[in-house]
């Protein structure tokens, strides 16, 4: 059929008239969007072009008002498969709850679901490396990727063929601060050095290094100018270099190595152009994260293909949430800086309301902020205040204002809303807990109770002392490290038949005891003395010193596993170790299925040999899970008591939360160094190489952005102590994104009496409790809210 003119036109003006409708509503959508933030947020929601840091306090909504600014700028600029807007954030949960989040606002405003992709940092750098894999050199059809740990093979190994290059330096090392030549004292020192002091400064150095963007080359160069005696940067550098060969002769990759890769593809201009044109900007999430590395990689990407102005980055974080820079690279100095150079011209936004909590509580959490960033200053009296660096940036959480569109902002709070308890003892704190716990969930069946815990040992005890909650109260407890101690259980199977293997190894008869010992099966002791003579250990003459029970009861262990290698096939010596280190319920069902997938590889060749080398590759390459119940929002269900650390806590919120053993020695504790390894000095050498690295790296990064800095590098008992007071100052932030978890109620004790230490604190059995200081935030709480103290 022809329309006639009259009717194209009328059609043509139809088509018009529904598009600007169209457009005006949309319009409007995204206004009314926009005013659905608070102030702070909205910030975001009109960000357009260039970089801009967001920092922002606990439960002020980031990920809520990046959802929503990212659907914004992805209606504004029409964003399409070709132009996206990339999120990245550090977890696969938090990536996939942002993702949805944007999905349902782009459903709302009835546009498609495209025009962004939400990555895991390590997800995009995969994406980039594997576009180019002849430029990024990293194939994954021929590659491992695996996460090296301590006690790894490569970093063994790495430790092993740098003694034997270095003997001077060895021995430079064994001889430590004094040393009168005796024999078993060498062996025993020797021991340390090969199986503790230098892997773990292997671990440290290598991370901390390789994800600053340095080579082993630029920590040689360093240290030249270093003068301490040991050389720690030179060995660093050496342990950095044997580690790399090493994993490229084994085609093993670590994280590090993916994001290297995914830079070197950016580094090649046309695949550089490719990425920057396809990439509108990059919103990052819990930036104060990063390392120099992964923000490398965010600001090349975020860059314009033909640069006239700033990178299109947006950066949201929360300094004060810092709380993984004393066990990964992470360092929220970075992000600090950011903000201070957006502050600088004027594009730092900061969202200071939250509703997650009761008044009482948000008090109390700018209280120790406050109170800790005092003591800090005080303790440092003597410095100009500019320089004294401090735990936390100041920063106060505000309320919401009476109209916030958040349902139930600041809650009323439950009882005082903040409790505070000194028990007697540790049993007597578990016995508080469950009657506020039974009481809170029977008064309010669909709230959610959570139990933090600085350690797992500290989650463990108290999970044994409440196993009878669901039986007889029908209250579920689910304890978080659980599951997380079944990804341990290859590792500690490995290790044992590695003993069984070769028995007379030092090293492998060390291992098995570190083993027994964490499962609590025989006491801690000096292990090296065990491990330096095997055969004097295992099988003693009768003219050696009789044994003392506990190295007595040790050897029973290790005596009884040998017989059972005697005695049983070595298809069931995976279950048969599964018994002896007492594993029970899903960790018994773990090592069934271990097992079976063991024994289904070796199949045709069956030996212990065999059986080995199958763990290793496991181990290795992470791919067992263990037997899991389910998965999703597991962690805040209503009317469960969960126990989790606080380091897994963050992120997430419950409406009462319990903080127990809040004692000095942990919170904010110090740093210790093993009886064992103290011949060196009073330091370690893996913080100090740690310490030196990042100062060193300031200094760089300060030059190259034309500051002024003295180039010196600090010697090992000042990288001490710079070490030190960087844990001391996580510590409180650990407390602080504790305390801020807890909507309706925080319930916070510290015990008069509790063990020495909980990694070896056996709760089922009578043992000497020890007169316990509170964390000296504790009765500064105490006095600022005497009401509360309960
Ligand atoms: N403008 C808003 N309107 C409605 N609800 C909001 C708004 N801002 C935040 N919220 C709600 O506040 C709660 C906390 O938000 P969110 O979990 O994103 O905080 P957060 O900043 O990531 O917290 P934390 O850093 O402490 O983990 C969420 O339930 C979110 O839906």
């Amino acid at each position: 059929m022809v329309l006639d003119s009259q009717d194209t036109s009328a059609s043509n003006l139809n088509v018009t008239s529904t598009f600007v409708d169209r457009q005006q509503w949309l319009e409007t959508q995204l206004q009314l969007l926009r005013n659905s933030l608070r102030q702070g947020q909205q910030s975001l929601a009109d960000w357009n072009r260039g970089q801009m840091a967001v920092s922002a306090v606990p439960g002020a909504g980031k990920s809520h008002s990046l959802s929503v600014a990212a659907a914004i700028a992805i209606a504004k600029n029409q964003l399409h498969s070709r132009k996206q807007l990339v999120i990245v954030t550090y977890t696969r949960s938090a990536a996939a709850n942002i993702k949805s989040k944007i999905r349902d606002r782009l459903k709302e405003l009835k546009l498609p679901p495209g025009g962004f992709v939400v990555h895991t940092l390590h997800g995009l750098a995969l994406q980039i490396a594997n576009s180019q894999k002849e430029l990024s050199g990293l194939n994954l059809d021929n590659v491992t990727i695996m996460v090296p740990t301590v006690g790894h093979r490569i970093i063994r190994s790495a430790v092993d063929r740098w003694i034997a290059k270095n003997p001077r330096h060895y021995q430079v090392l064994i001889e430590g601060v004094q040393f009168d030549g005796e024999e078993t004292e060498k062996l025993r020192r020797q021991s340390v050095l090969r199986t503790e002091i230098l892997p773990s400064l292997t671990n440290i150095a290598v991370r901390e290094a390789k994800s600053s963007g340095l080579l082993p080359e630029d920590l040689w160069e360093w240290s030249k100018t270093a003068t301490d005696s040991y050389q720690v940067l030179a060995i660093a550098a050496g342990l950095y270099q044997q580690y790399q060969e090493l994993m490229r002769s084994r085609d093993f990759v670590d994280y590090d190595d993916m994001i290297l890769a995914a830079l070197r593809v950016l580094d090649y201009q046309p695949m550089r152009v490719l990425w920057q044109n396809q990439v509108f900007a990059v919103f990052e999430d819990e930036a104060q994260d990063s390392s120099p590395l992964q923000e490398k990689l965010i600001s090349i990407l975020a860059e314009n293909a033909f640069p006239t102005s700033a990178p299109n980055l947006v950066r949201v974080g929360d300094p004060n949430q810092a709380i993984n820079s004393t066990f990964t690279p992470a360092n929220p100095i970075y992000f600090n800086w950011f903000c201070n150079d957006c502050e600088q011209q004027g594009n730092l936004a900061t969202m200071n309301q939250a509703g997650r909590s009761s008044k009482i509580i948000i008090d109390a959490a700018n209280f120790v902020l406050h109170w800790v960033n005092q003591q800090t200053l005080e303790k440092h009296k003597t410095s100009p205040v500019e320089e004294v660096a401090l735990p936390f940036r100041s920063q106060n959480i505000c309320l919401v204002d009476s109209d916030d569109p958040q349902p139930e902002a600041n809650p009323h709070p439950e009882g005082k809303g903040l409790e505070i308890k000194i028990p007697d003892d540790v049993y007597h704190t578990v016995e508080l807990i469950e009657q506020r716990a039974i009481a809170l969930l029977q008064a309010n069946p669909h709230r959610s109770i959570a139990i933090l815990v600085r350690e797992n040992r500290q989650g463990r005890f108290i999970a044994e002392k409440l196993a009878h909650l669901p039986k007889e109260n029908s209250i579920k407890v689910y304890e978080v490290g659980e599951s997380e101690r079944y990804s341990q259980i290859p590792q500690e199977i490995l290790t044992l038949l590695q003993f069984l293997d070769r028995p007379h190894s030092p090293d492998n008869l060390k291992s098995a005891l570190e083993v027994l010992t964490q499962r609590g099966l025989i006491p801690a002791q000096d292990l090296n003395a065990l491990a330096t003579y095997p055969e004097q250990f295992l099988y003693p003459s009768p003219l050696q010193e009789e044994q003392k029970p506990s190295v007595l009861q040790a050897r029973r262990y290790c005596c009884n596993l040998l017989r059972a290698r005697l005695e049983l096939p070595h298809y069931q010596l995976i279950p048969f170790l599964g018994m002896t280190l007492k594993y029970t319920g899903g960790e018994l069902a773990t090592v069934q299925k271990l097992s079976e997938k063991v024994n289904l590889q070796i199949a045709h060749h069956s030996s212990l040999k065999s059986t080995i080398e199958a763990l290793e590759e496991i181990v290795i390459s992470e791919k067992f899970e263990g037997v899991e119940e389910d998965t999703g929002d597991r962690y805040t269900r209503n009317g469960q008591i969960t126990i989790i650390t606080m380091h897994k806590a963050k992120g997430l919120d419950w409406d009462y939360v319990f903080l127990p053993f809040l004692h000095d020695d942990v919170l904010p504790g110090e740093l210790w160094v093993p009886v064992a390894a103290r011949f060196i000095g009073y330091f370690t050498l893996a913080e100090v190489a740690r310490a030196q690295i990042r100062t060193l790296m300031h200094h760089k990064l300060l030059l190259e952005n034309n500051k002024a800095v003295a180039n010196t590098i600090p010697n090992p008992v000042e990288a001490w102590t710079e070490a030190e007071r960087l844990k001391q100052a996580e510590e409180f932030r650990l407390l602080y994104v504790a305390m801020t978890r807890a909507k309706r109620l925080l319930w916070i004790s510290a015990a008069d009496l509790g063990p020495f230490r909980w990694s070896i604190f056996r709760g089922d059995r009578p043992s000497k409790m020890q007169k316990k200081k509170p964390c000296p935030a504790l009765p500064a709480l105490i006095k600022q809210f005497p009401q509360c103290l309960v």
